[in-house]
């Protein structure tokens, strides 16, 4: 375990904003950097290029991080003034490792080095091997490298301490650094740049949302307006926009999570209560109680009740100066979000046309989706997981006429139990005493005009079962506390990865409500049942090299993809991908070292098992495939051994000779499998 400091990347654990690698953790965070660098090709003896990029590359890189630079410039002044005359410099990055703006006396440096800390040089992982801007990058955790823990030998005389800046949609956007002689090191130096780093992030938060409702919480009301307060920021309806590390880590959930929670699911009481707080209350702080039972001081920042246009939801992504950039492929820098598509490319993703890229077991489904169009026939979409249940959801949506309308999602395993009832059918002004007092609107009556996806259906609770089958029945919506029915109007998309009829004969799922919700069911392939790995490989590794440079697939890999068996389908390839790309650019062949070691390893005892045939496999396949990732003993590793020549004979067509060979088998050893395999993949 390495990975103590928080980051907000969905995954990721929650930790303290305050805490960075540990001691420790160390040594294997420079190891593992190493072992980039050297994949990288790069030689420890070699001499820097220190030659910066042309004018005209530079003020492109600084036009596109203005909102960084705008924000850092008044921040590294601060802190170069209390690192004055220490012999260092401070620097600040884009999120490519491309030094954009630096600060301090070269009179320390050699002359090299005085060329290597200037604006236009880039100190990625991968143009410099390891050092604390191109590490802290790749990593996204704050990163002190000392003298010879550079890769490069002509590095080592210097010490980095550097931090990640993350914009307040998560992603990464740059990096922060004190560089210095490193005889000279400080060991608060670190403390500097973390604590400048959050001040960078803070005001960004009070820029990018003007318009919206934030909260500047702690547990001490003493430490509000400092730097280690949590912002969180809402629209106006109450729906989470943003939140900082500090808020994170005090409401205990990374930032992918949080999108899922409103303000009353977080803070426990209905966002409109704030409209009551007038005067002093605004400026006061208030007492409220998290949802984690934790009780926080509030201050809160909005517009006045005035600006709000009756009720409705002013429209904080029009005002917002700043788009969240691209997902981008430079070395050193991994896209934040969890999926790896940024907002605008799911939503190019999101059509079935799209989805149609040449599995007959995915034509299938889409051609019975396109039957039902327009009829509004309560969709139950079946698969494990990662195999784009979500995203077939959208494109649904996004193909129908309801497409103009909201596609609310709600995950019934990620809302905790109590809370699902409310989030919901909602509840009227007075339903609870307390801290909900004024009402919320739930996400069934959010969904009026639109489509409702239900994510693991399973996991709904069995008594708020009988409720959603009434609404289903009777399309009435009757808010908790409400005692009046309000009619509503959705089009139901559910989907599960559990199995519904086992739960049913186990007294958990509702017969009822499961023959309502099945009216029409498609069950999505796993990766590695898909006849179009290739195209959907492809398609991912096109998303990821955006500047439209081909990238190849070295054919050891290739044989490694199709005996591998994904349990963890399209996410898991997405981000092996990512990883790979990372390691290779985007104009290079991924090869077998561009993947990660437990990738490797997972897929060598696939093949011993193809070495150790065992008379007592006589499972069909498909029927044995494992579900769990890891479970790899005796029995089950005899049946991937099977889907492994299976997939390698139906690649090559029933060439027993080619298949053998990229299985690195005899063609005996396949032969003696000869019954246990499918008929059809002889031919
Ligand atoms: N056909 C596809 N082509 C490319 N990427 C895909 C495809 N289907 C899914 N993905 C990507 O795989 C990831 C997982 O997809 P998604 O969330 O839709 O899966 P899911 O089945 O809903 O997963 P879970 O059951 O865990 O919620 C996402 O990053 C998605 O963009």
């Amino acid at each position: 375990m390495r990975t103590v400091m928080y980051t907000p990347m969905a995954g990721r654990p929650v930790h303290s904003p305050d805490q960075e690698v540990h001691e420790l953790d160390h040594p294997n965070l420079i190891m593992e950097s190493h072992t980039r660098s050297k994949a990288y090709g790069i030689d420890r003896d070699d001499i820097p290029d220190f030659s910066p990029e042309s004018p005209a590359r530079l003020a492109q890189g600084l036009d596109e991080n203005k909102f960084l630079l705008e924000h850092a410039m008044p921040v590294m002044e601060t802190l170069h003034e209390q690192i004055a005359n220490t012999h260092n410099m401070v620097l600040l990055t884009a999120s490519n490792g491309l030094v954009l703006h630096s600060l301090g006396d070269m009179d320390f440096l050699e002359k090299a080095m005085q060329v290597a800390l200037v604006p236009g040089v880039c100190w990625s992982e991968k143009s410099k091997g390891t050092n604390a801007i191109g590490t802290a990058l790749t990593e996204e955790l704050p990163v002190t490298i000392r003298g010879s823990e550079h890769f490069m030998h002509a590095n080592q005389f210097l010490t980095c301490s550097c931090a990640p800046v993350f914009d307040p949609y998560g992603q990464i956007i740059g990096a922060l650094d004190v560089t210095g002689d490193q005889r000279n090191f400080h060991q608060h130096t670190m403390a500097l740049v973390r604590m400048s780093v959050q001040m960078i992030e803070n005001h960004m938060f009070a820029d990018i949302f003007p318009t919206a409702v934030r909260i500047h919480f702690h547990t001490r009301s003493e430490f509000l307006g400092t730097l280690v307060e949590g912002i969180a920021v809402f629209s106006h309806e109450g729906r989470f926009l943003s939140a900082n590390r500090s808020a994170q880590f005090q409401l205990g959930m990374s930032f992918n999570a949080l999108k899922g929670h409103t303000f009353s699911s977080l803070f426990d009481i209905p966002i409109s209560r704030l409209h009551e707080l007038r005067g002093n209350a605004l400026t006061k702080p208030q007492q409220f109680v998290l949802h984690n039972g934790v009780s926080v001081w509030c201050r809160i920042k909005m517009k006045p009740l005035s600006l709000w246009s009756d009720g409705q939801a002013i429209n904080t992504a029009a005002s917002n100066p700043f788009k969240p950039p691209e997902a981008k492929n430079y070395a050193g820098m991994a896209p934040a979000a969890e999926t790896g598509f940024s907002p605008a490319r799911k939503v190019q993703l999101s059509t079935l046309h799209y989805l149609n890229t040449g599995d007959p077991q995915v034509a299938t489904v889409i051609q019975k989706l396109s039957m039902v169009r327009g009829r509004d026939i309560p969709i139950m979409i079946l698969g494990e997981t990662g195999t784009g249940k979500d995203l077939l959801a959208q494109a649904i949506h996004g193909d129908s006429d309801r497409a103009g309308h909201p596609f609310v999602s709600v995950n019934c395993a990620s809302i905790p139990e109590t809370l699902i009832e409310s989030e919901l059918f909602g509840y009227e002004e007075g339903a609870f005493t307390g801290a909900k007092k004024k009402g919320a609107t739930g996400k069934i009556q959010q969904a009026n005009g639109g489509t409702l996806f239900l994510d693991e259906i399973g996991d709904m609770p069995r008594h708020l079962q009988a409720r959603l089958l009434r609404v289903l029945q009777d399309k009435k919506v009757s808010p908790l506390g409400a005692g009046r029915e309000v009619e509503v109007d959705v089009a139901v998309i559910c989907a599960t990865n559990k199995n519904l009829k086992e739960m049913i004969v186990r007294g958990e799922f509702r017969e009822d409500l499961y023959y309502r919700l099945n009216g029409l069911v498609v069950r999505l392939p796993a990766l590695r049942h898909r006849t179009d790995f290739e195209v959907v490989m492809q398609k991912i590794l096109k998303s990821l090299c955006e500047n439209g440079a081909q990238i190849g697939i070295s054919a050891d890999v290739m044989t490694l993809f199709h005996t591998h068996q994904w349990p963890g389908n399209f996410r898991q390839l997405h981000n092996l991908l990512r990883t790979a790309v990372v390691m290779v650019g985007c104009e290079g062949v991924i090869q077998r070292n561009h993947l990660p070691d437990d990738f490797l390893e997972e897929h060598e005892h696939v093949l011993q098992a193809v070495a150790q045939p065992s008379p007592s496999s006589a499972a069909a396949p498909e029927n044995a495939m494992p579900n769990m990732p890891g479970d790899t003993d005796g029995q089950r590793l005899q049946d991937v051994a099977l889907v492994a020549m299976t997939k390698m004979l139906q690649h090559h067509k029933g060439n027993v000779s080619a298949a053998a060979k990229a299985l690195g088998v005899s063609r005996n050893t396949v032969y003696r499998r000869k019954e246990q395999l499918p008929p059809d993949v002889w031919n």
